[in-house]
């Protein structure tokens, strides 16, 4: 779905991304770790095409993005990509239900009816049902999130995108929002995340550390064994 060809970055003189390349494929849950400032946050930006590249390639489904314009890149995140951030971006003068269903209006691809049906579904799958007409001040933080992935969700991206999102979360409203990205994961969603909290990352399939814009080293999880025990293993044998 994305190839990632050499991709290397600068803020000034700092090379912050260094001659990086991997893929994603449809399906794939990868999580992005590494240590604090290492290049986690630009990759997933400059990947998404939030954040310009000074060298190398990056294609979706085969048309590269990397010299887009920035208006059919806007389009592209807008219908393709989904994003979720660790402190929620939501308009604080609509409700949740209009905060989740706002891409989908920018969007125009559904009808008003459609639109409804699947912010509907989405909202019960992530547990907010209800929550409908609150405003964002009125719902937990562990709330919030959930309906940010609902808003992510609702123009049917092929990918979702996550910085950190569980940053600001206590364990109980994390273990809902990592059982919720498994699911979508297993209804077949292709997820990228960047986590420094292992047991976030041992819910991806694949683990891809960066230590100085650069992946020093990529885990693939065997799916029925101890995932958390496996990633702590890799782990410290790995020196990380
Ligand atoms: N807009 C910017 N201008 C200048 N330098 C930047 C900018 N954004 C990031 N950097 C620098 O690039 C490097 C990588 O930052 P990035 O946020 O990608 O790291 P990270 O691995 O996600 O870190 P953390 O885990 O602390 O969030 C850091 O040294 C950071 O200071």
């Amino acid at each position: 779905m994305i190839q990632v060809e050499a991709i290397s970055k600068s803020f000034q003189d700092t090379k912050v991304l260094n001659e990086i390349s991997f893929r994603i494929q449809k399906g794939d849950f990868i999580a992005i770790m590494g240590p604090s400032g290492s290049g986690k946050s630009t990759l997933l930006y400059s990947i998404s095409g939030m954040d310009s590249i000074s060298m190398g390639k990056i294609y979706f489904d085969g048309v590269n993005i990397s010299n887009m314009k920035e208006n059919v890149l806007s389009g592209l995140r807008l219908n393709k990509m989904g994003f979720v951030f660790q402190n929620v971006q939501m308009l604080k003068n609509l409700s949740i239900y209009d905060n989740i269903i706002l891409p989908a209006l920018v969007a125009k691809k559904e009808s008003a009816a459609n639109i409804r049906k699947h912010a509907k579904l989405l909202m019960k799958k992530t547990g907010i049902e209800g929550l409908e007409d609150r405003d964002v001040q009125e719902v937990s933080g562990g709330q919030l999130q959930r309906a940010s992935i609902c808003r992510a969700m609702i123009n049917h991206p092929d990918i979702l995108f996550l910085d950190e999102p569980t940053g600001a979360l206590n364990s109980s409203a994390t273990k809902q929002v990592l059982d919720i990205l498994e699911d979508l994961n297993q209804e077949g969603m292709t997820i990228m995340t960047v986590t420094h909290e292992p047991h976030v990352a041992a819910r991806a399939k694949k683990v891809l550390y960066v230590i100085d814009g650069q992946i020093a080293a990529l885990k693939e999880f065997e799916m029925d064994g101890d995932r958390d025990k496996a990633l702590a293993i890799w782990l410290e044998e790995m020196e990380f």
